[in-house]
């Protein structure tokens, strides 16, 4: 799915209009529609649930208008608070007179805001897309009295207060909503984590838009479901081997941290590889023979780290960084790899980029298409400043694809993949049982065999085997539940996640 901007959404509006020939209010009849459908689908609310319905001057206050006559038609007793406002538009005008007289309706002010029991539904129908700057006065106190009103917020579109795809300044007051409605598409701001308290669950509600326009509109930003990864796992030829899916090479491990290897080599294993061979110090050896017994084992002539890269001539793919320590020996086989990758696809995680870090010089002989994959905090060490906001590591994260031409996975719930020519998509899958030691090491696994297949380019590899690991982590987590979840859980669901995205 295709992330727009404020600015494309309003663009988007206006071809829908012009492509199906229909006027604004019946689009926005839909749009409530769906909302009130939504509603009463989902939450199922008594028919003496009292609905309060905030609504704001622009379309966004028209939405909420139109959703207390559905709701009024389907039988309930919603009431109306209008926020006052010099100009409307046409649109609200036009809902306000549809509005049944049985409706209450009343112009907020200092002092009618009404009582919220904790059993109220409030609509947040104040702002949308037209946001335009940070609340203030009246309409910063209704934002203030709903949120500590303990009723269930509910914001139709965004979230009052919230700029869709820029960040809003610090402590301005935003709608902290339970559940967001949204349209067609989810908003740029729905992903950042310094928006959860707003968002709360947020829902992509279909209303009709255009779709040609969505398929020829460029954007910065993707959304990666489902529906835009099935079938991009081709299938196995019946007369593939061993050969077909790739030979790589993981560097991983140090005294102490042997479990990172093997997590990730498991990972590995389980995500297609056609061969594995794991270089581990010595120590590591019967541990890796032991627990992975898929997989060669190429000891290093250290005991507690790796300090010799072997000969990468029968390998297609090479990871490198797993519990792997940084001694400055482990510094200089990552340089040698880097100067003697001839082309063969990279996967560097954990202390690999750490050494990246503190090495800097190393960065610039990164090969074109390396996978990166730093949590945010090893971001901040690859780019060397902390970022203050999300939206400026965001930033960051497409300057430093774009720099060095590389791949770059910014993990998290809705983990970033930056890319080299600048889009980034976020990923959908995932859950924060996978907030525990080990997964990040199933990632690099799990991406090192997609890397290897030569059946893949980068970007699809990347996409498949981050949807992938988060979708096994949910797979998983419905039958650990979340706090039961270990890494190791989550290599078990590997393949049937990888399984729903085979075709063809
Ligand atoms: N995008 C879509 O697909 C659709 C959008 N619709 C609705 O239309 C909304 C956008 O409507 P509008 O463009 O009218 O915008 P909004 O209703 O979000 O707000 C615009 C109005 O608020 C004022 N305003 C903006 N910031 C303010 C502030 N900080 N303090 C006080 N006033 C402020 C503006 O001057 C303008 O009058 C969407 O969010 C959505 O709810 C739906 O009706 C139809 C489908
Ligand atoms: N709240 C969350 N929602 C979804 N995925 C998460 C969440 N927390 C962590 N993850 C995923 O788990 C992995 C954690 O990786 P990382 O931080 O490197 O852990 P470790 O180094 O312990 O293996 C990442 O792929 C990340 O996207
Ligand atoms: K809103």
């Amino acid at each position: 799915m295709k992330i727009l901007t404020a600015h494309q959404t309003h663009a988007l509006d206006q071809a829908t209009l012009q492509a199906q020939g229909i006027s604004s209010d019946a689009l926005m009849e839909r749009a409530a529609t769906a909302c009130t459908t939504w509603l009463l689908d989902q939450l199922q609310p008594a028919f003496t649930t009292p609905f309060h319905i905030f609504c704001g001057p622009g379309n966004n206050g028209g939405d909420g208008l139109a959703i207390a006559r559905q709701l009024h038609a389907a039988g309930y007793t919603p009431q109306v608070w209008l926020l006052p406002a010099t100009k409307h538009s046409p649109d609200f005008l036009l809902n306000r007179q549809r509005l049944p007289p049985q409706i209450s309706c009343t112009e907020l002010s200092a002092r009618t805001m009404p009582a919220l029991p904790p059993e109220a539904v409030a609509l947040d129908a104040l702002f949308g897309t037209g946001l335009s700057r940070p609340l203030v006065g009246l309409a910063a106190d209704i934002v203030a009295h709903l949120n500590q009103s303990g009723a269930t917020l509910l914001a139709v579109d965004v979230p009052s207060g919230l700029f869709a795809d820029s960040s809003q300044p610090a402590g301005s007051p935003v709608v902290q909503a339970r559940y967001t409605l949204s349209f067609e598409l989810p908003k740029l701001a729905f992903l950042l984590p310094q928006n959860a308290g707003f968002v709360g669950d947020w829902t992509v509600l279909p209303i009709g838009l255009d779709a040609d326009f969505i398929h020829k509109e460029a954007v910065d930003n993707h959304f990666v479901d489902a529906g835009f990864l099935r079938g991009r796992l081709p299938q196995r030829g019946k007369f593939s081997h061993k050969g077909t899916f790739g030979h790589a090479l993981l560097l991983a491990g140090s005294y102490g941290k042997m479990g990172a290897a093997v997590l990730a080599a498991r990972a590995c294993l389980h995500s297609g590889i056609g061969l594995l061979t794991v270089r581990v110090p010595a120590v590591g050896y019967d541990i890796l023979q032991i627990s992975a017994p898929e997989a060669m084992v190429l000891p290093d002539p250290a005991r507690e780290f790796v300090t010799e890269l072997p000969e990468l001539k029968p390998y297609a793919a090479v990871g490198m960084g797993p519990g792997l320590g940084q001694e400055a020996s482990t510094a200089e086989v990552l340089r040698q790899l880097l100067q003697n990758a001839s082309g063969r696809p990279l996967v560097l995680d954990a202390d690999a980029l750490n050494l990246l870090a503190t090495h800097r010089e190393l960065l610039e002989l990164l090969p074109p298409n390396s996978l990166l994959t730093p949590h945010p905090k090893e971001f901040e060490r690859l780019t060397g400043e902390p970022a203050p906001g999300d939206y400026h590591r965001l930033e960051q994260l497409r300057n430093f694809c774009t720099q060095y031409r590389c791949y770059c996975v910014l993990k998290g719930a809705y983990t970033a993949l930056g890319t080299p020519d600048g889009p980034v998509y976020f990923n959908s899958t995932g859950n924060p049982g996978m907030a525990s030691g080990g997964s990040g090491d199933v990632l690099t696994g799990v991406l090192l065999a997609l890397r290897a297949d030569k059946r893949l380019s980068p970007l699809d590899a990347a996409l498949l085997g981050i949807f992938a690991h988060g979708r096994a982590g949910d797979l998983a987590a419905a039958e650990t539940g979340q706090a039961g979840l270990t890494a190791s859980d989550l290599i078990r669901y590997i393949g049937p996640a990888l399984q729903e995205l085979t075709g063809g």
